[in-house]
């Protein structure tokens, strides 16, 4: 059995993991980290890593940005994997997550799903033939109103697989609310919708003369992610340090 310490199990996708779980014969959550204490779980929940003293294999991560120091510094002293799914990093945590997969495995993964995973190698091929086309690029992502970072990591990891399949030539334009000048050719314009209880939308657009091509991905339920997450658990448990991410679980 492996086993997890769910760090955010108290949050919308702690409890969507823990009730996937259940039906899993081989992995068990045997302890949750959150700051929030408004639920009770079948298992010891510890409001920050420092207190946690239960042994396990492996940390699946959905909790905050905030949560990352406490999470690294645990992950590398006990040598536990962990599986990092939460977004809205800056520049410099994004840094001390390489820094540390130097000494710990570390899978890290703005989207679980595969629809998001396929998209990203799919884009590459559409960016290279497209955009040397004179196409123009743009993401438009839609979620829930209680979403704390915009634009969402799947719409940034998005943008990313496009610029990296363009020699990384393209600015990121996020707000055109201040721009008064006409769009650049080498940018992608990133919109964030927040509304109701959209689980998560993307859509990249490709935008040429008298002709559109999009690509669009919809979750219909937190589902997706959990089931990526706990397959990434169990591919990451018992890893060496290194940096993965989930075209190492998911074979296409
Ligand atoms: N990679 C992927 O596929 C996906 C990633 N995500 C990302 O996962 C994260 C969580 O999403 P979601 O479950 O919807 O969010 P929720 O807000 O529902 O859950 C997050 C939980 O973590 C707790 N928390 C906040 N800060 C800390 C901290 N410093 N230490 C411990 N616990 C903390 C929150 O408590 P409190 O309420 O007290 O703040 C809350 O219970 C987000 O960053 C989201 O973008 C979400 C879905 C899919
Ligand atoms: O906060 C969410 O809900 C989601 N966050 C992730 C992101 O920021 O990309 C993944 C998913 O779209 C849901």
């Amino acid at each position: 059995m492996i086993r997890v310490l769910m760090s955010g199990c108290n949050g919308k996708m702690g409890q969507m993991i823990t009730g996937l779980v259940k039906e899993d014969e081989q992995v068990e959550i045997v302890a949750g980290i959150d700051t929030y204490t408004g639920i009770s779980n079948t298992y010891p929940v510890f409001k920050s890593f420092a207190d946690c003293d239960v042994e396990v294999d492996v940390v699946i991560d959905f909790s905050n940005a905030a949560a990352l120091e406490g999470l690294l510094a645990y992950c590398i002293s006990k040598q536990v994997p962990a599986v990092i799914c939460s977004t809205g990093y800056s520049e410099e945590q994004l840094q001390k997550i390489k820094e540390a997969s130097e000494k710990v495995a570390i899978l890290k993964s703005a989207n679980m799903s595969m629809g998001i995973n396929l998209l990203l190698k799919l884009l590459k091929d559409a960016a290279k033939v497209l955009a040397p086309a004179g196409y123009d690029i743009e993401l438009v992502e839609k979620h829930h109103n209680q979403k704390l970072d915009a634009p969402s990591g799947t719409a940034l990891a998005l943008a990313d697989s496009i610029n990296d399949a363009l020699n990384n030539e393209y600015n990121y334009v996020y707000d055109r609310s201040q721009v008064r000048q006409k769009r650049d050719s080498k940018e992608i314009g990133i919109s964030a919708v927040r509304a109701g209880t959209i689980v998560g939308e993307h859509e990249v657009i490709f935008a040429g003369t008298d002709e559109v091509i999009e690509f669009k991905h919809t979750a219909y339920s937190r589902s997706v992610f959990g089931k990526g997450a706990v397959e990434a658990a169990k591919y990451l448990a018992g890893k060496p340090a290194g940096m993965y991410d989930m075209s190492d679980v998911i074979a296409f």
